[in-house]
């Protein structure tokens, strides 16, 4: 069995990048209100309140800056030392963090701002995998039947449909050891092929570039869904006046 290693700093990184294209408000969803207080707002929460999290780095859309360190004041939010303007992608934003943390020997916990429910021992879980793995996927089995499509004559049909009890969905965050996503992301950005195809997450990064990396899996939660799409505010906000005990309220 390995041992676990010493506890190294630990970096939580909201990535709040985004435009909320998809929930479609004008503003980036990130800002929207849900009880009582926007969604990154709780999402940086949790890491300020975590023992187990040193600092919080931001990264969020370009413009809105100035209005996020304003949260971070009103919030008394101690761990955020830096709030920085994204990228153009999701995998853009973390490669700006990476750069920001440069060549640091800590952990780094890359979340999305957009899933503002994040239970604090999913954060502990995380950390404590890290002690022995160098990289930490959240997931959580998938409760759907999943398909593959295939172009069919009338559009799309069905493919493949793989076997349930092996598909996932990925939440965050997603963790690493400093060095080795950063060295993932420096193949990645030397690839002119991943421009062609974006991943769609850190560890979709870290298992193209670094495949012999082992990524572990900690169990997620329903509850640490995403705020994609118009419904998802209002569900979010039931699940938080539910979680704080105000249902209805
Ligand atoms: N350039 C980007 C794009 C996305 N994100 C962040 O990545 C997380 C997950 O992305 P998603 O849910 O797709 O957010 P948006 O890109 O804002 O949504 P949409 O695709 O609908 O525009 C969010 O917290 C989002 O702010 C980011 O940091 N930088
Ligand atoms: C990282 C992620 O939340 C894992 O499920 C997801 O891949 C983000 O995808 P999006 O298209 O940026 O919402």
């Amino acid at each position: 069995m390995t041992v676990p290693e010493p506890r190294r700093p630990a970096v939580a990184v909201v990535l709040a990048g985004g435009v909320g294209q998809r929930v479609g408000r004008g503003t980036p969803k990130q800002l929207i209100e849900i009880a009582g207080r926007t969604i990154i707002e709780h999402a940086i929460a949790v890491f300020d309140a975590a023992p187990e999290i040193d600092e919080v780095l931001v990264l969020m859309t370009p413009g809105f800056t100035a209005e996020v360190e304003r949260l971070v004041a009103r919030n008394g939010f101690g761990k955020v030392g830096r709030v920085l303007e994204g990228g153009a992608s999701r995998t853009g934003t973390t490669w700006r963090a990476l750069e920001a943390l440069g060549d640091r020997d800590c952990d780094v916990l890359l979340h999305d701002a957009a899933r503002p429910l994040l239970e604090p021992r999913i954060i502990t879980a995380c950390a404590e995998a890290l002690r022995v793995h160098p990289a930490v996927e959240v997931a959580v089995p998938s409760s759907d039947t999943i398909v593959v499509t295939a172009p069919g004559p009338y559009g799309e049909t069905v493919g493949d449909v793989p076997d349930r009890s092996r598909l996932w969905r990925a939440q965050t965050p997603q963790c690493f050891r400093l060095p080795v996503i950063r060295e993932a992301y420096e193949r990645a950005l030397a690839d002119p092929g991943f421009a062609d195809r974006p991943a769609t997450d850190d560890c979709g990064v870290l298992l193209r570039y670094l495949p012999d990396v082992p990524i572990h899996i900690v169990p997620g939660s329903e509850l640490n869904m995403k705020v994609t799409h118009p419904v998802d505010v209002l569900v979010a906000e039931t699940l938080l006046r539910f979680a704080a005990g105000t249902p209805g309220s």
